[in-house]
C-alpha cells in the first residue's frame, strides 16, 4: 500500500474540521441458549438489507459504553447497564480502516425487546446467522465468535 504523508493527508481530509475515522459500537446479545440477536438494516441506509449487531455511531460527545445504551434504547427498548458491558471484539472496514466497530458483551439487561425502529430482528444459532446476507464487517465478526 502506498504511503501518505500524515501532514498531506491531513490536509486532504481537513482533520481539524472533520473527524478522520468512525467509531461505531455494537451489542453480542444472547438469550439463554446462547443464539445472537441480530436485526435487519432499513433498506435506505449504508449496507441496507443486511443483518448486523444491535448499535451505531458514536457521538463526538459520547462515551462508547453510553453510547451503545442510547443505541439499544432506541432500537430494542432494552435498558442495558453500561457497567456490565465486557468489551469484545473489533472489526474495521474502509481503505484506511475508517470505520471501526467496537463490540461488546452484555451480561444484564432488562425489559422487553421490541424492535422502535421497525426493523426485522431475531436469536439467531451461528450456523443460522452464517446463512444470512450479513453486513461485511458481521460476516467476519461471526466466523470469530462461533471459533
Ligand atoms: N450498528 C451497526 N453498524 C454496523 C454493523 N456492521 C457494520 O458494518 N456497521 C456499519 C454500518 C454503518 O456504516 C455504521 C453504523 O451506522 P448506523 O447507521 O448503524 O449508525 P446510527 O444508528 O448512529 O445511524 P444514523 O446516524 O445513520 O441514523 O457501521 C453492526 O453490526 N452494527
Amino acid at each position: 500500500m502506498a504511503t501518505i504523508p500524515n501532514e498531506r493527508l491531513r490536509e486532504a481530509l481537513q482533520v481539524e474540521k472533520n473527524p478522520t475515522w468512525m467509531p461505531v459500537v455494537a451489542l453480542a446479545l444472547r438469550d439463554q441458549s446462547g443464539r445472537l440477536l441480530l436485526q435487519k438494516r432499513p433498506p435506505h441506509k449504508h449496507h441496507g438489507g443486511l443483518w448486523e449487531l444491535p448499535g451505531g455511531k458514536v457521538e463526538s460527545d459520547e462515551f462508547p459504553r453510553l453510547a451503545l445504551t442510547r443505541e439499544i434504547a432506541e432500537e430494542l427498548a432494552i435498558t442495558i447497564d453500561p457497567a456490565s458491558l465486557t468489551p469484545g471484539l473489533l472489526a474495521d472496514e474502509g481503505e484506511f480502516g475508517a470505520t471501526v466497530l467496537f463490540v461488546y458483551d452484555c451480561s444484564r439487561w432488562s425489559g422487553e425487546i421490541r424492535p422502535l425502529e421497525h426493523q426485522e430482528w431475531g436469536w439467531f444459532t451461528f450456523a443460522e446467522a452464517g446463512e444470512l446476507p450479513l453486513a461485511p464487517m458481521d460476516r467476519d465478526l461471526i466466523k470469530r465468535m462461533a471459533q
